[in-house]
């Protein structure tokens, strides 16, 4: 809806009314061509402003109403009108002007924002582009190369930065509406000639084609596979070399392609399921409106290697104070330096102070004896940590929330080492933890919803995409990794090579494939949880039970990679060589071969051709599997969770939606015809063994992907 109302006499002021982000419903898009209409042709009126209600001017499209059958005045003929008329229209932008939302904006004769206004055109991350005129009108206002930057990324910009671009006209530290009324009033009677955007020629930057086809490079590698950046490329290719009429007429054409397509129903999930997770419940129903957090202003990181520096980075960048405790001096030593550069180069990068005087480093855990939450980061070794847990509980003020950043141990373990086990959760971050979005908050059987709610609140505040889980090894993300891996691992026996099983999943679109990603990570994480679970042995023994653990098939590659103090990245070999330690570009590497082909002889092994397909159906069908099984066991409390995880965490591509919404698109009934068929080749490998929810679904008629949630509490409460 819109309101209506006429302010000073002689200005029609314009109110879109549809909480909470004020998006263009059917309703509010009639609202605005009927109020608009009614402005226009009051003698009176001499001049208009467009706002939205409750300090947020347009959140842009109804994401909620897409679909085949929308209904409601389209956007381009609505703007359109608003840019032809002959009464200046100027929008008064208060918190957002997004999607289209600003094309709405742009199709106004002037832009006023508040100085805490963001702006953008984030369609490309909804798998669109901006069709309501949006990709012809911004780079005829802003220039052609700062377009292409803000369509292609969907990136928000500040409104100081939209000023300096020319986005907008004036910017106010006042109330906007007054100061968009008083300039409505000022501009009154003046020629609008010269403001129709539409009507601008496009700045033709010097070399063209050269410019569009490095963008256009940038986003074919930056996102592998998505349709979406290519599109908004071309779009703003149209509006550079084409009139605006045929330019509109291009971006209608592509958008019709886009509009419909997997890649945008995928991305538009995942906006929503991100804020899903957002609002968490455990079994037992306790969620944010039960649950109050602790306030947390001190926090401290336990262990400085890997993930404690990353942690304490951006604990310090959240504002928080922050004590960092390491046992080694020399480690601590490299650690202060290495969390004071990152924070200097990211506080460069914002222009603003490093906050290095927010952390005191120490090696005595003494210091932690304030704080009102702490992490833990030590090695990946649960004596190690049962000890760390012992000491905390000694040293800490009552009430301090202890969480580890255990990849896959049990943290209730752990919670069994203190004597309120309540307030011990998981805060599983992922590396590096400053850069990763991604948070699993792991509660355990004994974990308080208010020390959940805690670490939810704290994840909220460092800007993490924060999913709640269960307690299990692995938790959700790691746990779905045991699957994948070991199949790439089989395939590594049976023939495949890390650049070939690599290469399948950088097709399918993943940022790195698994063997990429592990030298990344670092191979002996994995080792030790390996270890820990009494999998990996000091040496491979002999013969035919080597590949064999606990009566089922088990592929010790990947022991013996680490046994040769290949541990990836760090040690400048894993899977790949690499020039030296610490060198992140990853090439094939000769010895890996000849030692793929000596352990194929010894197993007495032969090498088949492999193909993609098989690749990506066995490492990614095994891991779906696993899914299954965990919304099964509840672990995860619904598919959304899943795909968040992987998307955030794992480098899933984001256009494929997530591996549970992938599943749903494949057809739940050929994931499971093709798991059968893997089972049956391989009946001593329980992964590939089909879960029995899967199995449900399927015979429920494999419902959508949204309907999940309730058939898995309708099957569980008949169980
Ligand atoms: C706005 C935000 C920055 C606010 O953030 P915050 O305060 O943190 O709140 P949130 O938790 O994010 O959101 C609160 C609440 O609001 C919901 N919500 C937010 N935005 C939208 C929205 N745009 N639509 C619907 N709902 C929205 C959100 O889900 C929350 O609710 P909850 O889920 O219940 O918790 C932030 O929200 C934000 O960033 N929002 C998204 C902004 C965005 O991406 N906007 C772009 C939208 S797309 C767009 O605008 C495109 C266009 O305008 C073009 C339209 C053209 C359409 C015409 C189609 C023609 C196609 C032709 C095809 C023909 C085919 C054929 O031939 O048949
Ligand atoms: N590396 C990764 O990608 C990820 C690791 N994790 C988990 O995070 C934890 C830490 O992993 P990394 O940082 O990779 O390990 P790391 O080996 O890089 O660092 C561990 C650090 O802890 C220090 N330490 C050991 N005992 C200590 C004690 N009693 N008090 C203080 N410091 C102590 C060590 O000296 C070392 O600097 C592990 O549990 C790991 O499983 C979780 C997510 C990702």
């Amino acid at each position: 809806m819109a309101q209506y109302t006429r302010v000073s006499g002689i200005v029609g002021l314009i109110t879109l009314q549809n909480p909470p982000v004020n998006a263009l419903s059917a309703a509010v898009r009639q609202g605005i061509v009927d109020k608009v209409e009614t402005a226009l042709s009051d003698p009176k009126v001499k001049s208009v402003v467009i706002c939205g209600q409750n300090g947020i001017f347009c959140g842009g499209a109804d994401i909620k109403e897409f679909g085949p059958k929308m209904s409601g005045p389209p956007l381009i003929p609505m703007i359109h009108a608003i840019e032809a008329a002959n009464k200046p229209v100027v929008a008064a932008i208060e918190g957002s002007a997004l999607g289209g939302g600003l094309e709405l904006a742009l199709g106004c004769h002037y832009r006023i924002a508040h100085s805490k206004a963001r702006l953008g055109l984030p369609e490309v991350t909804l798998g669109l582009l901006p069709a309501a005129g949006g990709s012809q009108r911004l780079p005829r206002l802003i220039g052609v190369p700062a377009a292409l930057d803000l369509i292609t990324t969907g990136r928000h910009v500040t409104a100081a930065e939209a000023l300096q671009l020319g986005i907008v006209d004036q910017v106010t530290d006042n109330n906007t509406v007054d100061a968009a009324v008083k300039f409505a009033l000022s501009v009154a009677g003046q020629s609008l000639d010269a403001r129709r955007i539409s009507t601008y020629p496009c700045p033709q930057p010097s070399h063209l084609d050269a410019l569009f086809e490095e963008v256009m490079q940038k986003v074919r590698q930056s996102a592998r596979g998505a349709m979406a950046p290519v599109a908004c490329v071309q779009a703003v290719r149209a509006a550079a070399t084409l009139p605006y009429t045929q330019g509109l007429e291009r971006e209608k054409e592509l958008m019709a392609t886009l509009f419909t397509s997997g890649q945008a129903r995928a991305l538009q999930y995942i906006f929503f399921a991100q804020r899903a997770v957002g609002r968490w419940r455990m079994p037992s129903g306790a969620g944010w409106d039960t649950s109050k957090h602790r306030p947390v202003n001190k926090a401290a990181v336990i262990g400085l290697g890997t993930m404690g520096q990353g942690i304490t980075v951006a604990l310090a960048q959240t504002g928080l104070s922050v004590v960092a405790i390491e046992t080694q001096e020399k480690q601590l030593m490299k650690a202060k330096q290495a969390v004071s550069s990152t924070l200097e180069r990211g506080a460069k990068r914002r222009g603003v102070a490093p906050p290095l005087d927010r952390i005191s480093y120490s090696q005595n855990i003494q210091a932690v004896a304030d704080v009102d939450l702490v992490i833990e980061a030590v090695f990946e070794d649960m004596g190690l940590k049962m000890e760390v847990f012992q000491q905390l509980s000694a040293v800490c003020k009552p009430g301090t929330v202890l969480c580890t950043n255990t990849s896959a141990l049990d943290m209730d373990q752990l919670a069994s080492e203190t004597p309120n086990p309540e307030l011990v959760v998981g805060m599983h971050f992922f590396s590096p933890a400053h850069v990763m979005k991604l948070l699993e908050v792991v509660y355990g059987p004994r974990s308080s919803p208010q020390a959940v709610a805690t670490a939810m609140q704290l994840g909220k505040k460092m800007g993490k995409a924060s999913v709640v889980v269960g307690n299990c090894r692995g938790f959700v993300g790691n746990r779905m990794l045991m699957p994948y891996s070991e199949q790439a691992f089989f395939l590594l026996e049976e023939g495949a090579t890390p650049e070939l099983v690599d290469r399948a999943l950088e097709e399918f679109g993943f940022s790195m494939g698994l063997f990429r990603m592990s030298d990344l990570a670092g191979l002996d994480v994995g080792w030790r949880v390996r270890k820990s679970a009494g999998l990996a042995e000091p040496r491979e023994a002999s013969g035919q039970s080597a590949r064999i653990r606990k009566g089922y098939r088990y592929s010790p590659i990947a022991d013996l990679i680490c046994e040769q103090g290949r541990f990836g990245q760090k040690t400048g070999s894993g899977w790949y060589q690499y020039d030296k330690p610490g060198s992140r570009v990853a090439r094939s590497d000769p010895w890996l071969h000849s030692f793929l082909e000596q352990y194929r002889a010894r197993h007495g092994l032969v090498a088949r051709s492999i193909d993609h397909q098989e690749v990506l159906e066995r490492c990614l069908y095994a891991m779906i599997n696993e899914g299954f099984r965990i919304l099964e066991d509840g672990i995860a409390a619904g598919p959304e969770d899943i795909d968040v995880i992987y998307v955030f965490g794992y480098g899933w591509p984001r256009h494929r939606g997530g591996p549970m919404f992938y599943a749903s698109m494949v057809g739940l009934a050929k994931v499971l015809e093709r798991l059968e068929h893997y089972h049956q080749a391989h009946p001593d490998v329980p992964y590939l063994q089909p879960c029995s929810l899967l199995k449900r679904l399927v015979a429920s008629g494999s419902p959508p992907v949204h309907r999940w949630r309730e058939v898995i509490k309708k099957l569980h409460s008949q169980l």
